[in-house]
Formats: C-alpha cells, structure tokens, sequence
C-alpha cells in the first residue's frame, strides 16, 4: 500500500501487514480470557485464597493480552528502492556512524574490527561517511586493532565495492570458499584479501596479552598507566580520509575516543558514550545522520545507509519527517528464534502506531531530533520555525544546554539551521573534543536530561526512544531479508539471565521516572495506543510475580486439595485457551521458518527468563527507589562466530544468515538466578508424587487431573532445570542450589498439606 504524494516513482513505501484473521484470534484469546475472569467472580468464594490469587494472576495476564493485540492491531514496515536514490537524489548527505564498545576481554577487539570495516565498507560514497568508534574500556589493544584494521581497510573496501560482496564483515565473508574457478582474477584477489584478513587477525591475537607494543611507539603513550574506569579523554584520529587518488580515498574516516573516567564520577554507560559521539562528531564532520551500532553487530547487507537514506529522504520531501530508521537485531549462530519473531510481530505492530523503538543498534538517527528539537519545531519544508529558531538559537541558552565550547554552540546551530559543514581537517578538532570528554563537560547542561540519548535508566535505548516519540515524533522499521545488521547473543545461562535482568531493571526503571507512559500517556505528545505499547515493554519485570504464583498454584492446589481450575463444562474455557495459544504462537514461528523445538525452546525459555531474570529486577528497583543500591550495566560476553555448517539452497537468505540451532541446551552457575527455576521443578514433581502416594491436605475443594496436567505442564516448561539436576559440569545444577532448592519445597510441601 504506498502512501506517497510524490508524482515520481518513491524511494520507500509504507507496507501494511493488517490481517483480519490475525485480528479474530488475538479477539478470540481476549476473550476466553475475559470469560475465566467473570467465570472466577461468579463462582468466588471469600475463604478461598486461591481462587483469589489465581483471579489476580489471570487479570494481569488478560491485561498483557490486551496490550499485546493493541500493539498487534495494525503492523506495518517500510519497502525501499535504493537503485531509485541516484536517479533522485543530487547529493547523498553524510552519515557519521557510531561504534560502541566497553571491555576488551568481553568483547573481543577483532569482533568490534569486523564491526568497524563492515562499516567501512558499506555502499555509500566514502567521503560521505566517517566512523567513530567509543571505547569504555580505555584499550591500547582496542586502539592497536583499530590502526591495523584500517591499514587492511584499503585492500577490504575496495575489494568488496569490486566484487560487490554482500556479506562486509571479513569473518563472515571468508566463512564459505569462493564461487569463481581457480585462477580466475577474483580468485587471485579473494586468496590474497584472505592471506591479509589472516595477518590482520594474527596480529592482533599475538598483540593479546602482550604489552610489548605499548612502550614501543609513542602512539600509545595516553594509554600508559591507565585503568578502564580511572583516565583522561583519549581522542585519536586512526585515519582521515582526504580523497585523492587510488585505493585510499575509498576508506572513510576513522576515529577512536576514549572519554575521561574517574572512579567516582558517574559515567552513565553506554549513554554517556553516546553522547560523547554525539558531541565529537558535531565538532569534526557534523553529518546530519548517525547510525548506532553495538561493536558485536556487523553490517550484513551493503546497501544498509542507502536504505535508510530512502525513508529520511522520501519522507522530508513528503513533509513527514522521521526521527529515526530502526533495523531488527538479528543474531548469528542464535538457538532460539524468540527476538526475531518479537520483532517481527510486536516490533512491526509498534512500527505501525507511531513508529518503532530504538532498540539500542541497528538504528540510524537524525542529529537535529537528538539535539532536542520537536516535530512542531519544524516547518513544512522542514527548516526551523520562527519560534524556534528564537527558542533554539540564542548562544546563550546553547551554551546552557550543549556546554560551555564555543565550537559545539556553533556545530549545533548548523546542524538545527542544516547547513551543509564544510570539509576540514580532522585533527583540527582534537583540542576540543578532549575537552568535550571531560568528566564534568555535562555538569548543568542537558546532555541526559533532553539532549542525546537519556540517562536514568541502563536501558538508555527505550528510555531515549519514549523521550523522542514524546516530542510527537514518528520513526521506521525496515525488515529487510537479509538481514542488515547481525551480532552476537549469548546462550541459554547465567550471561543472558544478567542481561535479561539488566533489560527488565531498566526498563522498570522508566516506568518509574519521568519517561513513563502512566505520566505522559494524556499530557505528552505521544499517542495513546503507543503510551501502550511502551509500558507493555516496561512491564516486564512486574510479569514475573503472576507468573511466578500461576507456576506454583498447581502444585499448591494439589497438595492441599482445592481446586485451581473451573470444573466441568467451564474447563473447556482453559482447555480452548492453552490450545488456541500454543497453535498460534507455534504457526508464528512455523510461519518464519523457525522449527517445533525452537518454538519450544522459546516458550520454556520465556517463563524461565520470567520468573528467574526479571523477578530480580522488582528487587533492583525497589533497593533503587529506596536509595539502598545503584543498577550496574554488566556487558555481555561477545563471542566469534562459528565456523559455517552446510546451508540448504531452499531457504530464504535470512534463514541462512542466522542458522537456528535448536540446541536448546541450558548453563548453570551457582547465581541466585536459578534457584526459583530449581525450586517450581521440585515443588512441581513434589506435588505429583504426593498425589500419586495419597499426601493430600484438608482443602475439601478437590483437586483433579487438571491441577495435575498444570503441574505436568511446569515442568515440562522448566525441562532445563529438571534435566540439570542430573546433569554434570556447566549443564548441572549446583549442588548449593539443589540443596536450597530442595529445603524451600520441602518448606512449601509441608506448608499446604498441612494448611
Ligand atoms: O559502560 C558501557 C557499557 C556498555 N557499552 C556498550 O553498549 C553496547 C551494549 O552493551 P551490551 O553489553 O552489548 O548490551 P546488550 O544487552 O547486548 O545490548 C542491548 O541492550 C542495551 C541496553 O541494555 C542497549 O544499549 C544495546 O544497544 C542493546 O543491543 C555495547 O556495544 C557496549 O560496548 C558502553 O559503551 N559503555
């Protein structure tokens, strides 16, 4: 359905994916869920706790439900034509693009080179592009493999603009052999591109753990005698591109910074990273764009910038602009499909309201909306109305809000007025962008509050995003196959349950503050049925607790013999309900190619990252709210990809790019995480053998085989933990955790037999 005005061919279209179907059974589980609820209030009985308990477990689910279908109601993405953008556009605008990164070890620095020159790479006029990359970590080595990887930059950029490869990331690249015969002129090329990737990686392995590098060139002279969280701002530039002639001019401009960190100064995570790229690349290139992407997500597909390009292009020219152009995060050698089919589900229902969220990477935004502007800031023709200009213009409160740096003030007022920046020399800048790093460059200013990516949450990605829709903006979703961008995700362990909790902590955290859609849902300029679909993913951690009692009713209502469900012909309303469910969350994985044991593995995972990741982000933010404890943005462990399996010629190229391995194989540690998990498994099994034995307590309610195919059901879900009890090695469960597990069921077993 194209929705352009434009006479000439678009260079997007907007793609609505409504189905009136899809529609009919989100309506048919609403309201089966409705009919338990009003089912429960006719049949309440005051003494009865559980019908109580599980009336408020339902009414929450029922709520999630009606969150979940109006983010549903109307998806819809965006279509580009890049082959369309030279023919239309004059001039391509520049993009300054943005790496982040943190910790050498956590992330290996050839993860973030393959990041950077993937980048590098991209189809896009070179002089057009300049990439920054923020380093939190403050790494020689981080540096060191930044300098060779732009050295190997001029043999990778021109090899792949060549041969178009489509694939710009070399370790992915050199996966699969080439399809060219021997001897050929781009054999020879792919063997010797090979040869220098492998020095390239070689080098900076032998430079790990080696510190010999360090005094032997004055380069790394900032860097000696240096801890990750206590150093002065370290910007440096890796490789300026100044055109001429050959090889070089094809590789943009390369920058490394490093901002100050001191150890008692608050640095705000990625956020206060952000917002020093921000600032920097105001003050050397200015581009009107940013693309944002973590240092483990590579570019996947060539054409990346000129897509977005259609969208911010076409929709200036129909008067419609767009805050930002948000790509799904996809993952290489991922055993689960649980994000790719969020996003493809509630990601483009979001996308159809008012425009998706930043997810964090993948996104590119435009510099004017970061640097606080509103959408009625802006005339038709998309310059600064009169009554902004005056708002936004007047030196003395840019000072206040951007910093007391004289060539940001006027960086920024180019960037409000568009005016196109002129070429300049890169080192010209250093001076004051060390300034710009300085601890206390933000102290009174707005960077955080309402410039730049937001603080007060480790979730800086929503928590920015709501700032921006807040300001009546609108953004876009691509859903290109292939993918655009891929990176890495851990496994099913503890890695993923500290980042699921960081994720559910932060995103409770907004709820809370001055971002939340409870506060800003009537007064903000962000629109109601998208106020709901924020505060559908800021309610994450608050899901664990029904969730949590709903796995522990069956078992408890077995036990003490009282019934958990209706009786009798009103069964069949949960019979209906558990089926209707299942067969359609497994045709939406079936539908995206994903396999019977990867819908499996992602229903049982979701209940088990429930009620043991996010339960512990209630916590967090309590202790928070309370002033007893501060929330900690943990990195996740990157690794390398795996050396390629055989890819079948029938799949579609997203299903290649991200293989899913079904693994479902499930680490543990000695954490607190798994104790809960641990626990509902022995409650579950507990309960089970009590009925089969005959321990059954006085509730008089009779329990029967429903209670029991509840009880069936946990487990089942949480075949992980019951599988890790007998396992050995990182698949097993500790026995520290067993034991506590064990006292606190036998607690439970004893408390409803005998209640
Ligand atoms: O103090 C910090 C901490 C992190 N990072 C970088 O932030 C990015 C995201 O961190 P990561 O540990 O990879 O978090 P993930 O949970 O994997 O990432 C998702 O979730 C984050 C919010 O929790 C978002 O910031 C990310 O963009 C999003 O991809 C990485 O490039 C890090 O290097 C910093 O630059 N400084």
């Amino acid at each position: 359905m194209a929705e352009s005005s434009s006479p000439l061919p678009p260079l997007c279209e907007r793609i609505s994916h409504k189905s009136y179907f899809l529609r009919a059974v989100d309506l048919t589980i609403l309201g089966l869920l409705l009919s338990l609820l009003l089912y429960r209030i006719l049949h309440v009985n005051q003494k009865d706790t559980v019908w109580i308990v599980a009336f408020l477990c339902e009414t929450c689910f029922t709520f999630v439900w009606l969150l979940i279908t109006n983010i549903k109601w109307s998806p819809a993405d965006y279509k580009t034509y890049p082959e369309r953008l030279d023919e239309r556009v004059h001039e391509l605008p520049p993009v300054d693009m943005f790496v982040t990164t943190a910790d050498p070890v956590r992330e290996p620095p050839l993860i973030v080179v393959n990041t950077v020159l993937s980048l590098l790479a991209v189809n896009y006029p070179a002089n057009k592009l300049a990439c920054y990359v923020s380093d939190d970590g403050c790494s020689p080595l981080t540096y060191f493999s930044l300098k060779e990887a732009s050295k190997f930059a001029k043999i990778w950029v021109p090899f792949c603009k060549k041969y178009n490869v489509r694939v710009r990331a070399p370790f992915m690249y050199f996966r699969n052999s080439p399809e060219a015969a021997e001897g050929s002129e781009f054999s020879k090329d792919w063997e010797m591109t090979k040869r220098e990737y492998e020095k390239l990686s070689q080098k900076v392995e032998d430079a790990t753990g080696s510190s010999h590098w360090l005094d032997a060139e004055d380069d790394f002279e900032a860097f000696l005698n240096t801890k990750s969280n206590d150093h002065s701002t370290i910007v440096k530039v890796v490789w300026e591109n100044k055109g001429g002639v050959g090889d070089e001019k094809e590789v943009p401009h390369v920058v490394y910074i490093s901002r100050e960190k001191r150890p008692n100064h608050f640095h705000h995570y990625k956020a206060g990273a952000m917002n020093f790229l921000v600032r920097v690349s105001g003050l050397m290139t200015n581009a009107p764009y940013m693309l944002n992407v973590d240092c483990d997500m590579y570019v996947n597909e060539a054409d990346v910038v000129r897509q977005a390009m259609c969208i911010f292009l076409q929709k200036s020219m129909d008067s419609n602009h767009c805050a930002f152009v948000q790509y799904p995060q996809d993952f290489y050698d991922s055993n689960v499909g649980e994000l790719t089919v969020l996003q493809l589900y509630l990601g483009r229902g979001i996308a159809g309201i008012q425009g998706p969220q930043y997810a964090g990477s993948g996104c590119f935004h435009t510099r004017r909306v970061m640097y606080g502007l509103s959408l009625d800031d802006l005339g038709d023709d998309g310059s600064l109305s009169s009554i902004a200009t005056r708002k936004y213009l007047a030196e003395e409160s840019l000072t206040r809000e951007f910093g007391n740096s004289k060539e940001m003030v006027k960086s920024v007022v180019d960037a409000l007025q568009r005016k196109p920046f002129p070429q300049k020399n890169l080192k010209d800048s250093l001076e004051t962008a060390q300034e710009m790093g300085h601890c206390h460059y933000e102290y009174q200013t707005s960077w955080g509050k309402n410039i730049g990516w937001l603080y007060d949450s480790t979730t800086e990605d929503v928590n920015t995003s709501i700032g921006i829709h807040s300001r009546g903006w609108t953004s876009s979703y691509i859903f290109p196959d292939p993918p655009a961008f891929l990176g890495c995700m851990p496994q099913g362990g503890p890695e993923v349950m500290v980042q699921q909790r960081r994720w559910a902590t932060g995103l409770l955290e907004i709820l809370f503050n001055k971002q939340s859609p409870l506060i800003g849902m009537f007064c903000r300029k962000i629109r109601f049925r998208q106020s709901l679909a924020y505060l559908y993913v800021f309610s994450w951690g608050l899901r664990s607790i029904p969730e949590l009692f709903y796995c522990l009713l069956p078992a408890y209502c077995l036990l003490h013999n009282s019934a958990l469900f209706p009786k009798g012909v009103y069964l069949g309303i949960i019979i209906t309900l558990v089926g209707i469910h299942c067969l359609y969350t497994l045709w939406e994985f079936m539908n995206l190619g994903f396999s019977i044991q990867s819908w499996y593995v992602t229903q049982s995972f979701g209940r088990i990252k429930t009620t043991c990741s996010w339960l512990f982000s209630v916590l967090d933010v309590i202790l928070k709210l309370l002033g007893i404890s501060k929330t900690v943005f943990i990195v996740t462990k990157k690794t390398m990809p795996e050396t390629k399996s055989g890819s079948g010629s029938k799949k579609s190229q997203r299903e290649v790019d991200c293989p899913n391995q079904d693994s479902g194989k499930f680490e543990f540690d000695g954490s607190l995480y798994f104790l809960p998990g641990t626990f509902i498994v022995l409650v579950n099994l507990a309960a089970l053998a009590g009925c089969l034995v005959g321990l059954q307590g006085r509730g008089g309610g009779g329990s029967g085989l429903a209670e029991a195919c509840g009880c069936i059901l946990v487990v089942i879900l949480f075949l992980p933990f019951l599988k890790g009890m007998f396992e050995k090695g990182k698949y097993g469960i500790p026995f520290s955790t067993l034991s506590k597990a064990a006292f606190l069921a036998a607690l439970f077993v004893v408390l409803s037999v005998g209640n």
